[in-house]
């Protein structure tokens, strides 16, 4: 059994170069939609990138375009250092990022609050993706934070759930997320574009944008749908 390939993709690993600066790579997937990113991964045989559709936004017009920062957690009873623990992975979070969180399909704590936005705001984090809860959300939803999460309790993390590492490969349903990787939230959910085509993927999905206009128009001139697609337009 050679598991080398494996213990490389599953490590920890410097993330590789990008064609253009993350933060112009991420605004511009902002101006795109989730469903074009989602129809040019279908190009290339990705089919599970979306995370599980109860990932919803806490407000429909939230969006947020960032670069992975992952954690991993689990229930957990033990409190001792948790409060340092968490401490520390806040302050690793870096410029352009998303928290994304796997938390071991937990349904009862918050793994994010008011408090956490704020010092990750202050370090240039753009959003939080959790498979898992928030809480103080009118807090958050004042501070313009985008939060896309399974539910909202009042239920702290402390005492019922901790983390067990961060900046480590995860899994959310069927997606595998690596830090680094490009998660794009909007109204339709969470999309997961692996870093390494990212930029491809976005040029690919500029063109969807544009290309879609045409098709619209078609429409509003009274095309069928028939007609449309001998023109070369889909749905
Ligand atoms: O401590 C927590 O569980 C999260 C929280 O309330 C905050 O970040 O404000
Ligand atoms: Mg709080």
């Amino acid at each position: 059994m050679n598991l080398d390939d494996l213990k490389a993709k599953r490590g920890r690993r410097e993330l590789s170069a990008l064609p253009i600066p993350e933060k112009e790579l991420c605004n511009r997937f902002q101006e795109v939609f989730t469903a074009a990113v989602n129809d040019v991964l279908r190009e290339h045989g990705l089919l599970h990138q979306v995370l599980p559709s109860n990932i919803a936004p806490l407000k429909p017009e939230m969006k947020v375009c960032a670069v992975a920062f992952t954690v991993k957690g689990s229930k957990n009873l033990t409190i001792e250092s948790e409060m340092e623990q968490r401490a520390k992975m806040l302050e690793e979070i870096g410029d352009n990022s998303v928290v994304v969180w796997d938390t071991s399909g937990d349904d009862e704590s918050a793994q994010w609050g008011e408090v956490m936005t704020m010092a990750s705001q202050k370090r240039g984090c753009r959003g939080a993706v959790i498979d898992g809860g928030v809480r103080d959300t009118n807090k958050v939803l004042e501070l313009d934070f985008p939060v896309f999460c399974r539910y909202r309790t009042s239920n702290g993390m402390l005492g019922r759930f901790r983390m067990i590492d961060w900046q480590i490969p995860v899994m959310i349903g069927q997606v595998f997320i690596y830090p680094g990787d490009i998660i794009f939230g909007d109204i339709d959910g969470v999309i997961v574009i692996p870093r390494d085509i990212a930029y491809d993927v976005l040029l690919k999905s500029e063109y969807i944008k544009e290309n879609e206009k045409a098709i619209k128009q078609m429409v509003l001139e009274g095309l069928t749908p028939s007609e449309v697609i001998k023109k070369g337009g889909y749905f």
